[in-house]
């Protein structure tokens, strides 16, 4: 089964306005985006954000509102889900347990009516694809939790599909087995070629995984995009929230432009920044706006020494996390402690509770939203 990029097995996928509502719940709400072929996409989300119901109607276990889906150029809005050439492993859809392993590999490709030989072939093939050539006669109880996954994974590949969906498919492992699973599906899509729309709540596992990540809130598609291009170029503050650490402080707009904004913050502190989201009459003097830091992206000094740029506060906790620390400060107006994340061979060292510190702000580093009040 290993392919060049010229006889890769994926399509693309192409999701239209598509809508869907349960009662009053708009569970997916207008959503559109394009899958590349042989691209590995994520749907990322806090629960009930829409990701499952949307994976559903691409396998067409729920049928749209409105919208439609295209595989390629065929479109499958109404075709039924067998019919759609789609594999499917989901968290929930175990494998048969009065079937063998190879049994229940072989199981897609008996409806498909393949012949005796061609089923022993594939399922041959299937099994050293997820390197369990040895297990085909043992029944799924048989298995530890990620043989059974990966087992699941091979039913779904076995005929083929040029697309295939998952949804939390390693959502019941534990953190290590679900770490190396997520480097051998990574591995077995790239030989592969075939397009995956990968469902998960978990922000590490979508961006390790994945070529672009769908973010979802609220039934809505929020941004699509790279994971580098989420880290650093969030779009909202939900975004930037949800994806890695991210300090957020309320201030005001005093001036400035897009290239170098001035933005105040309690106790009479004036910051620069770059990068504003919002509209023009969002940034006029004084109206109200989030700024936010990534933790990586801030220094600390001794109070005074901080220069333009700085946000004085006093030392709450230092903590050492292996490769680096991170130092908590408390800053004036603010809720919650500013996180600054410090190379553990760097300056880090030597803070302490206590401390009066000013945290330095790249202006380059620092977003500015229009605030919602
Ligand atoms: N069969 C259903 N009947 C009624 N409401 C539903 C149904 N399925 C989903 N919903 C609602 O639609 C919204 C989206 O649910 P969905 O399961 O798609 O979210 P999700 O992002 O996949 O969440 P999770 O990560 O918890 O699985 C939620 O408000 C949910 O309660």
């Amino acid at each position: 089964m290993e392919r060049t990029a010229r006889d890769a097995i994926g399509s693309q996928v192409s999701i239209e306005n598509i809508s869907k509502a349960y009662g009053t719940v708009l569970a997916v709400d207008n959503v559109s985006f394009v899958v590349g072929k042989g691209e590995f996409v994520s749907l990322l989300g806090p629960s009930g954000s829409g990701k499952s119901t949307l994976l559903m109607m691409i396998a067409g276990f729920e049928m749209p509102g409105s919208g439609s889906i295209r595989v390629g150029e065929r479109d499958i809005t109404n075709v039924a889900p067998n019919k759609r050439g789609i594999g499917m492993v989901f968290q929930r859809y175990a494998l048969f347990p009065h079937m063998t392993v190879a049994q229940n590999i072989a199981f897609p490709l008996k409806m498909r009516g393949a012949t005796r030989a061609e089923i022993d072939r594939r399922v041959e093939a299937a099994l050293a694809l997820v390197r369990l050539e040895a297990y085909g006669h043992r029944m799924p109880s048989q298995l530890s939790g990620g043989q059974q996954q990966r087992i699941a994974v091979a039913r779904a590949l076995v005929f083929e599909p040029p697309v295939l969906l998952m949804d939390e498919p390693l959502g019941a492992l534990d953190k290590k087995l679900r770490e190396e699973m997520q480097i051998e599906i990574k591995s077995l899509q790239q030989r592969l070629g075939v397009t995956v729309i990968y469902v998960t709540h978990d922000q590490e596992e979508a961006l390790t995984m994945s070529d672009r990540v769908a973010v979802m809130s609220n039934g809505r598609l929020v941004q699509i995009g790279s994971p580098l291009d989420l880290y650093e170029q969030p779009e909202t503050p939900f975004v930037a929230d949800f994806i890695g650490k991210m300090n957020f402080l309320r201030g005001e707009f005093i001036g400035g432009d897009e290239q170098c904004a001035v933005i105040g913050l309690p106790g009479d502190v004036k910051i620069e920044a770059q990068g504003l989201h919002g509209t023009a009459a969002q940034f006029a003097t004084g109206k109200p706006v989030d700024i936010a830091m990534r933790p990586e992206r801030l220094t600390l000094h001794r109070r005074g020494l901080g220069g333009d740029s700085a946000i004085p506060g006093t030392v709450e906790t230092a903590i050492f996390a292996g490769s680096f620390h991170t130092v908590f400060v408390r800053v004036e107006g603010a809720a919650d402690p500013v996180h600054v994340q410090l190379p553990a061979s760097g300056l880090g060292v030597g803070y302490g509770a206590g401390d009066s510190v000013d945290v330095v702000v790249d202006r380059g580093a620092v977003k500015v939203f229009a605030a919602e009040v």
